[in-house]
Parts: structure tokens; sequence; C-alpha cells
């Protein structure tokens, strides 16, 4: 039978959204802050920096408590009837991103389905069908029958290309990887092999992905600009490397940021550690892309190297080999590979660092 606190945990968690929200917007009113919108003039982000604990442990409360009264309200069957149909999320996201839709839509005004379907290239039906789908997710909004305009969501898809790498990363390359995982499991079972995945599959190519994507330079490149977009969300700040580990002790040190992309980590590490020096390493299409993203004050100091990490590493006497997010890409058995090519460049005391998210 069920349990008759539900109705006890609907009161709390009201309780909790409306106390916790009001500390938030009596900060704001305080601070003359903006208030929360999705117009398209509104606040892209939470105007309150993430250095503010207080406040930002009552919007992460908010946040919770309004997604579990949600659910209980939605209820568990129908819960797993969403979860399922929520890759349709994933699909009109895409085709806004495939189709450039956001760039149809004029800042400030708007653009009416047999306008935006010119612009595109795509019948008018089916841009109706996909931008309204987008809208159930604030992408978008109707500003008057059959006429779009932008809401603050989507004009971020217009306004912050990295954003838009990011989209196109996840959309057009995760997605259809995504989809073909639990078939590439069932196909070579126990598999530690990168060219056995659902990206192999999606994209029926025997090579593995990061191959594959390098092999395109505009993928590639949107590959970069969707790992810079994301190191600047929220939590993935890359303060949290540059402050949590003691950088500083190293003093004149030479740092290889190891598939470190377009170098925007040792950028933010360059700017508060004077004495380092950094060498990144990827590769040779990624780090083409690299020194135009690395400010004139720092270039002396930041150097690219294209380098297949399994093979033998070049830098043989660098203080630190640094990983950022390069272990969770690879089975056990292509991590040690990863490991022991460092050996033979590993002098005494040379460290091994690596930042990496795990799954608790
Ligand atoms: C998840 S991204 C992490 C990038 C960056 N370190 C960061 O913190 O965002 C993984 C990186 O590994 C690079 N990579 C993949 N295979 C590689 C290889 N065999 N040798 C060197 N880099 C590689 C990719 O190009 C990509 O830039």
């Amino acid at each position: 039978m069920a349990s008759p606190s539900t109705t006890t945990r609907l009161t709390e968690l009201t309780t909790i959204i409306a106390t916790e929200t009001k500390k938030v917007e009596d900060y704001f009113a305080q601070h003359n802050l903006p208030n929360l919108s999705f117009a398209a003039d509104g606040p892209a982000d939470f105007p309150v920096p993430g250095s503010n604990g207080e406040i930002q442990a009552s919007r992460r409360t908010v946040i919770n408590a309004t997604q579990e009264l949600h659910d209980l309200m939605v209820g568990p069957r129908e819960t797993v009837r969403w979860l399922a149909w929520s890759y349709n999320d994933n699909l009109s996201l895409q085709a806004v991103y495939q189709f450039n839709i956001a760039k149809a839509v004029p800042i400030g005004g708007e653009a009416s389905y047999t306008e935006i379907s010119k612009a595109v290239g795509v019948d008018e039906i089916n841009v109706r069908r996909l931008v309204r789908h987008a809208m159930t997710n604030r992408i978008f909004r109707e500003s008057r029958d059959g006429y779009v305009a932008h809401t603050a969501v989507s004009r971020i898809l217009v306004d912050d290309p990295r954003m838009s790498d990011w989209v196109g990363l996840c959309s057009s390359d995760f997605f259809p990887s995504a989809a073909h995982t639990v078939s590439a499991m069932i196909k070579f079972p126990m598999s530690q092999e990168p060219s056995q995945t659902g990206f192999n599959l999606g994209f029926n190519v025997e090579v593995p992905m990061f191959v594959e994507i390098g092999k395109d330079p505009a993928r590639a490149k949107r590959f970069g600009g969707g790992m810079t977009s994301l190191t600047g969300g929220e939590g993935y700040e890359v303060e949290y490397l540059v402050d949590g580990y003691p950088w500083a002790e190293l003093g004149e040190a030479t740092v290889v940021d190891v598939g470190g992309s377009h170098g925007f980590v040792c950028v933010a590490l360059g700017r508060k550690f004077p004495s380092l020096r950094f060498v990144v390493q990827d590769l040779p299409t990624t780090v083409a892309d690299g020194p135009s993203e690395i400010p004139p004050e720092l270039s002396n100091r930041i150097e690219f190297q294209a380098h297949d990490f399994f093979t033998e590493q070049p830098i043989k006497d660098a203080d630190v080999y640094f990983f950022r997010w390069i272990f969770h890409n690879w089975s056990d058995k292509y991590s040690v590979k990863i490991l022991q090519s460092l050996i033979p460049a590993l002098k005494p005391g040379a460290r091994i660092v690596i930042n990496d998210n795990v799954l608790p």
C-alpha cells in the first residue's frame, strides 16, 4: 500500500520552495538584479556569481525541490512514459541546429514559418512541427499565430557560438552514438575497443570516434568549441582546477596538457601562475585551431604540439603531465596504454595529474 507520507512531502516541498525562493528574490531586490525571465532580453544566466554560496545553495534547493515536486505530481508511470519520449527533445534541437533555424529569426523581431522555411531550405510543415516542438522547451515562442520570435534560450544559439558547438556536438555526434550504444553492447559483448561502440554503429565507421572526428576540420573545431563551452558551464568552471591544486608550489615548471584541446585550461592556469610554461598536446586537426584561441600575452608560454597519446611521450623533461577529462573516454585497457606511453619520459619527481569526473 502506498505510504500516506506523500502528502506531507508535497507540503514540505512547497514550504521549502517558498522559503528559499524568497531568499533569492530578496537578494535580487537588495542588489537591483534583473528578474528571471525567458524573454529574449532576459538574463541568459542566473545573475548571482557561483561564489555566492548562500544564494547558490537556496537556488540549488529550489531546483531540486521543484524537480521532486514535479516528478511526484507526474507520478511513476507517466514519468517513465515521458522519459522514454524525451529523445524528441534532442530531435527538435538537432533540427534547429542543423538547419540553422535560430539565425533565420531576427533578434528583436519575428519571422513567419514561411520565411523561416525559405531561409533554411526545409519544407514549411516540418519547420512548423520541429520549431513548435522546440518551443515546448522554451526554444523560440510564437509571437502571434504563424510567427516565431526568440526567447532567451533560442537567442543563445545565435549569440554564443560555443554553446551552438556544444548543441551540435551533442545532437549530431553524441545523440546518434547513444542511440546505438546498446546495439554495440549486444554486438560486441564486454568489448574494450574504441572501434566497437555506439559511435561506430551510429556512423557506420571502423575507426575510433576521435579519429573519425579528427578527419573533418569542421567537426573537430565543433568538438573543441563544445568542450570550451562545457568548461564554462556551471559546476565545470576551470576555476575549480585552478584553485584546487597547489600549482604555485611547482615554481618554474613545464606542464604538458595531454589531450588539451584548444588550450583553454592552460590559458586559465597561465593567467594565475606566471612561472608555469605549457605544452598543449592533441590530435593534429585540433591543435591546428589552438594558437588562435590563445591571448597574445600568453602566446610565449603556451605552445601546441600534435601528439597521439598512445605513442611515446616526446617531451622528456616536463614537471607535470596533466590529463583533464581524458580517461573517462577510454576503457581500462586503453587508459593503461595512455599511462604506459608516459613512462619513458618521466624524470624523477615528475607528476601525473588527473582531473576527471567520476559517477558516484
Ligand atoms: C573530452 S576532450 C578533453 C579536452 C580537454 N582536456 C578538456 O579538459 O576539456 C578529450 C580530448 O582528447 C583528445 N584526444 C583523443 N584522442 C587522442 C589521442 N589519441 N591523442 C591525443 N589527444 C587525443 C581529443 O581531441 C579531445 O580534445
